[in-house]
């Protein structure tokens, strides 16, 4: 297969696999809780929306708000060591996209806790003109051991690709090849729609929860990657789809998510308008989340639901 790799970037896939990630101990309090939901855009266009204000503030104090489900997905920032410093992954981290995220939820998250995390490599997959490799992350109550979620993440390494030995691309996963799978977007008018209208600083909010790659900030380092601007963190937009979801699909109810899957699309600047459409089909949700602006697609994928929502 065709070698489009720069001279920065060298995979020895078997190497890569055989790392072991040492374990991560953190801890989170209320505050985090509340910056993570103000970094996604709640109460952003009203606050006194009663949907949302839990996610920030209680009545009765600050130990009662709640959490929101892709806050999980912040734990992964914790982890002490980045890909950086696997063997035998040699890539160029200014090139470096998140390509798609999956997220388990065992447990409704405390609006406090101390984490465990244990890191796997999952995945690896030459693309020629791109490497992906996928993280698993999955986190623990460190004081009562249960597991409270899993992230798998999809890094999208552009230019590390071509590292096949053979003709065959190398693919490797670790997980039923069913469990992670692009959605097909329904021809039916969806369910619900929302409108979000991000702000100019929401990458700048956003950050504060831990990615701070500044990708996300700097206008050169920005550049440099071939954007004309600062992007928002994936992750941030995929907090912003789940939001819409909870709110128009759960009633408000965050705990009625049991798993996420976004695949990113295209980047997203801030001050955009997302606009989230969602297609309710038994306990799934589609969803599909556009730039109003640029009339682009951006990320889609589904959210899973405990129970098939009644009251709707
Ligand atoms: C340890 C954890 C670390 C966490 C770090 C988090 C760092 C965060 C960074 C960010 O937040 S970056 C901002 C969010 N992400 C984006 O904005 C990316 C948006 N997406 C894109 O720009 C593009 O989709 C892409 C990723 C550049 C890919 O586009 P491209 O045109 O190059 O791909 P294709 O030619 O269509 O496909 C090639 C190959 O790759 C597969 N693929 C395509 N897109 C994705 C994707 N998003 N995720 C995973 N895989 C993808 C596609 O299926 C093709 O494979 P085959 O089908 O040929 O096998």
């Amino acid at each position: 297969m065709a070698t489009s790799r720069p001279p920065s970037s060298s995979i020895d896939p078997e190497l890569a696999l055989s790392f072991n990630f040492s374990d991560t101990v953190f801890s989170y309090n209320e505050r985090d809780v509340a910056l993570y939901a103000l970094g996604v855009g709640a109460c952003g266009g009203d606050a006194l929306d009663e949907k949302e204000l839990k996610y920030v503030y209680h009545q009765d104090g600050q130990p009662f708000i709640q959490v929101l489900p892709t806050f999980g997905a912040t734990f992964i920032y914790r982890n002490k060591q980045s890909l950086e410093v696997v063997p035998g992954l040699h890539f160029d981290p200014t090139l470096l996209l998140h390509g798609q995220q999956y997220l388990e939820i065992y447990k409704p998250f405390p609006s406090n806790c101390c984490i465990q995390n244990k890191v796997v490599i999952a995945g690896l997959h030459d693309k020629g003109k791109a490497a992906i490799i996928e993280v698993q992350t999955t986190s623990y109550d460190k004081n009562s051991g249960e597991a409270l979620c899993m992230n798998r993440n999809t890094i999208y390494l552009r230019g590390a690709g071509g590292f096949s030995k053979s003709s065959k691309p190398y693919s490797y996963a670790n997980y039923p090849a069913n469990q992670i799978y692009p959605v097909k977007i329904p021809n039916s008018k969806p369910t619900f729609v929302y409108e979000d209208i991000t702000q100019q600083s929401q990458a700048l909010i956003y950050r504060l929860s831990g990615d701070y790659n500044p990708l996300h900030s700097d206008p050169m380092v920005a550049k440099n990657a071939g954007f004309s601007r600062p992007i928002l963190h994936g992750l941030c937009s995929l907090g912003i789809a789940v939001r819409a979801v909870i709110k128009f699909c759960c009633n408000g109810e965050p705990t009625w998510v049991k798993s996420i899957f976004g695949r990113f699309l295209l980047h997203v600047y801030p001050g955009e308008t997302l606009i989230t459409e969602m297609w309710l089909q038994g306990t799934k949700v589609i969803y599909q989340t556009k730039v109003k602006e640029r009339n682009r697609p951006v990320l889609s994928g589904y959210v899973i639901l405990k129970h098939i929502p009644s009251s709707l």
